[in-house]
């Protein structure tokens, strides 16, 4: 178990120093999926970094701690003074924009063979590579390419493929489907979950997507100008959400059968004065070339005594 305890964490600029975490005490159990979410710039990506162990200037840790209950491959606790020498071992980091993060004059495969904590025999650890990229539902032949011959997809699931070789306990992902259309967003998502199946490991995961965090997570946690706000099975924070800031969140997820989006639908249509509706939306052209899902035109009833 990961445990956080009234942690701040803040950044010195010249003379004013922001908080961007500010008095964080949780705990996250063993083998799970926690989902982060929050607006932009409420501290996700700093507490993120901080139980990484990423805490470079002007970042730094001004109060509070983190334990983690982890065992480095040499039985050795793992702590915040030591993390660093488990990085991509016993904790990894996808970060933001992690896809773009591969060096671009390199092959993949040079990437993997220079990568911490990979053992001397350079042919042994390219097989297997190989072999785990295959799992991975890459071609073998991917491992040989620039990262700009491969897409967005490819390139994102060659960073889980990183980040998850040596079976990490901790993997910590930082909007890892941002800017990859739906379809190889939910693979990445699925490839994720499959990992944490097979592996037991706990996976953190920042997302702005609330229908993701739904998907996939089994805890969640809401953060609001640094703090928590909300924290707890996701089951239970989705279907009775405590704080105002989560319940609007949650309000913003469109959902099948959501009566309240039924009731927009419903008045929107009506409001237009000249359209008799059924309640399912379906798409009209308003304008050639322009559709907009509205409840179906249908001859307006006559009232009686019109
Ligand atoms: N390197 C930095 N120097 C100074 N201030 C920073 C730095 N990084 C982040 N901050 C500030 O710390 C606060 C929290 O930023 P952080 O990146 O953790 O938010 P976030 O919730 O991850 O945002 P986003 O969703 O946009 O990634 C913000 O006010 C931000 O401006």
């Amino acid at each position: 178990m990961i445990s956080i305890k009234d942690l701040q964490v803040s950044y010195r600029l010249g003379t004013r120093t922001i908080h961007a975490v500010d008095g964080v005490t949780l705990d996250i159990p063993d083998g799970c999926i926690v989902g982060i979410a929050g607006e932009s710039g409420c501290g996700k990506s700093t507490l993120m970094k901080a139980i990484y162990g990423d805490i470079t200037s002007p970042m730094h840790l001004s109060r509070g701690s983190i334990t983690y209950g982890l065992k480095s491959a040499k039985g050795r606790q793992v702590t915040a003074q030591n993390i660093r020498e488990e990085w991509f071992k016993s904790i990894s980091y996808v970060p933001q924009s992690s896809m773009n993060s591969l060096n671009p004059v390199i092959r993949i495969r040079e990437q993997f063979i220079d990568f911490p904590g990979t053992d001397s025999n350079k042919k042994r650890v390219l097989e297997r590579a190989r072999a785990y990229m295959g799992k991975l539902g890459l071609p073998p032949e991917a491992m040989d390419s620039y990262p700009h011959q491969l897409s967005g997809g490819m390139r994102q699931r060659m960073m889980i493929g990183l980040a998850t070789f040596f079976q990490p306990e901790l993997i910590i992902a930082d909007e890892p489907t941002t800017a990859l259309d739906v379809v190889v967003q939910k693979d990445i998502l699925m490839l994720l979950m499959e990992l944490q199946e097979e592996m037991k490991n706990t996976i953190l995961v920042v997302s702005h997507d609330m229908g993701v965090h739904y998907q996939v997570t089994h805890k969640m946690l809401i953060m609001y100008a640094g703090r928590v706000v909300e924290y707890g099975d996701t089951d239970s924070v989705f279907s009775d959400p405590q704080h105002p800031y989560t319940k609007m969140l949650i309000d913003s997820l469109p959902t099948i059968g959501d009566d309240s989006m039924r009731g927009l639908m419903a008045s929107a249509a009506g409001a237009s004065g000249d359209r008799a509706y059924r309640v399912e939306p379906i798409l009209h052209e308003v304008k050639p070339g322009h559709f907009v899902a509205q409840v179906a035109a249908a001859p307006v009833a006559q009232s009686v005594g019109a």
